[in-house]
């Protein structure tokens, strides 16, 4: 049953610095861009943050009734070390670290963060577009933005030239004068404004990345690629740009001037999550106080991170430790726990419906729900479950529940939990239990239908045969003794 489109969703727009109705610019459509991860190492929980927080957001949208274009780009050049205008490029020196190609590094980096969104249960983009795939397109417009009279070549480099700006800085609300970028002597000489940014850098001899341009040999500086590729896939006007707090200034900033000193109007409403903190502190590569998704993997159940993540509101910080994660495992297992109660109770259960317990159920719901369309409140909305798990724990420990009820119920939890929190999807661990499970259970089967055969009680191993028929198993008699499969 598809919905129509909730007109009641309201965000926090960092722009207007303060909660608004979301209206979209296509009725019942939402395009969002989120500023993605640069691919030359492998992805910590603080990342995991930012994308757990998104996705909850994007999953929102389609519960609330509207289609989602979701996309996110992957960086793949210009980014260069300290997030500076000049130096080396982190993926470059990234591969000659690992004496691999820039794009060998790139790839490899792409596809541990793509398994690691896939155990996290983030769904992919619909677009995941690469900063190197889409060179012409920042040609484009640094092209526009010089014709314009806002960027200016100098040495082969293009920059930015934020005088001719003075919106510059209105996202983050810094002033012109606040502003201080670019302290290497170099890069000053070349700019007119220490505050001026990279479009284009010339590539020095033994930069490996490297394109043709206008003004020469160069690479794409590390802003522009997402002006160039979220106008491409969203369009003009389009609805909501998400990042982290820390690239409000100078990236987020870049990216608004870029665009509209070029003439496009950009982001309708601006989005940023808060840090994830260990010891108080961001967590960063640069920094080296990080833990990576795989790491966190190996030791947790992946749904139990997503738990964690969601247990504080994307705006607020969430601080890492072993604590929190022995509170989100509690937490996770009582509500897990009473859904597989729930499905188990279902067959079996008498027909018909327990009229008041599906209106306490649809009372969490719609708490669940309010929580979401108040600027995606997941901590309310996680008590909102807990709060459905009580009076389910409640009515299944009275007696028989209602099967219509049990219904109710199971269908709120998959719904709420499962497809806008992102939860309950069956943990590798699980699985992999699961399998182990019934390998040891077949194995006692096989051997009891073999004593049968041996003492001659041939209708009772056929019995045995058939019941596994009956649930898709079946039974092969080879040489090496009795075998099963799906
Ligand atoms: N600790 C964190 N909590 C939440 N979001 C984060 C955290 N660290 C990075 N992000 C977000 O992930 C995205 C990519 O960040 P980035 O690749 O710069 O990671 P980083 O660890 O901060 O790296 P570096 O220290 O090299 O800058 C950004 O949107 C950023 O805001
Ligand atoms: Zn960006």
């Amino acid at each position: 049953m598809t919905r129509e489109p909730d007109p009641n969703i309201v965000l926090y727009d960092t722009m207007q610095r303060q909660k608004v109705v979301f209206t979209p610019s296509t009725p019942g459509r939402v395009g969002m861009y989120l500023c993605g991860p640069t691919v030359y190492s492998d992805a910590h929980l603080g990342h995991a943050k930012k994308e757990v927080a998104f996705d909850v957001i994007r999953r929102a949208f389609l519960h609330f009734g509207y289609a989602v274009r979701y996309v996110a780009n992957i960086t793949d050049v210009g980014h260069l070390q300290n997030d500076a205008d000049d130096g080396e490029d982190k993926i470059a020196r990234r591969a000659a670290l690992e004496q691999l190609e820039p794009m060998e590094v790139a790839d490899k980096y792409f596809w541990s963060f793509v398994k690691d969104m896939d155990a996290l249960n983030v769904l992919k983009p619909s677009i995941n577009p690469r900063a190197t795939g889409h060179i012409t397109e920042q040609i484009e417009l640094i092209s526009e933005l010089i014709d314009r009279g806002h960027a200016y070549e100098s040495q082969g480099s293009v920059y930015f030239d934020v005088r001719s700006w003075p919106q510059y800085g209105k996202l983050s609300g810094r002033k012109l004068d606040d502003q201080e970028e670019g302290t290497r002597e170099e890069v000053r000489s070349e700019k007119r404004d220490p505050r001026d940014f990279a479009l284009w850098k010339r590539a020095e001899a033994g930069h490996i990345m490297r394109w043709d341009s206008p003004w020469g040999v160069g690479f794409p500086g590390w802003h522009i690629e997402c002006s160039a590729m979220s106008l491409k896939y969203l369009g003009e006007g389009f609805d909501i740009h998400g990042g982290g707090l820390d690239l409000q200034f100078p990236h987020h900033e870049a990216e608004i001037a870029q665009a509209e000193a070029a003439g496009h109007a950009f982001a309708r409403y601006w989005m940023h999550n808060n840090m994830l903190t260990i010891g108080g502190e961001k967590m960063s590569k640069s920094k080296g106080n990080f833990t990576t998704i795989a790491d966190v993997l190996a030791e947790h159940d992946p749904m139990v991170v997503r738990f964690l993540l969601v247990g504080s509101h994307y705006r607020s910080v969430t601080e890492f430790s072993e604590e929190a994660f022995e509170g989100a495992r509690n937490g996770y297992r009582r509500l897990s726990e009473t859904l597989h109660e729930i499905t188990r109770r279902l067959s079996g259960a008498p027909a018909g419906h327990d009229a008041a317990l599906d209106g306490r159920v649809a009372e969490h719901v719609r708490a669940f729900e309010d929580a979401m369309r108040d600027d995606f409140n997941t901590p309310r909305a996680v008590a909102a479950l807990f709060g459905l798990t009580t009076e389910l724990n409640a009515a299944l420990n009275a007696g028989p529940v209602a099967r219509g009820s049990l219904e109710l119920a199971q269908a709120a939890y998959l719904n709420l939990g499962g497809g806008v929190l992102g939860l309950f999807m069956d943990s590798p661990k699980e699985r992999q239990d699961d399998t182990q499970v019934v390998s040891a259970l077949m194995e006692l089967v096989l051997k009891a239908r073999q004593n049968y055969r041996l003492s001659k009680q041939y209708a009772e191993a056929d019995e045995l045969r058939q019941t596994l028929l009956d649930v898709g198993l079946t039974v092969e008699d080879t040489k090496d003794g009795p075998r099963w499969k799906r």
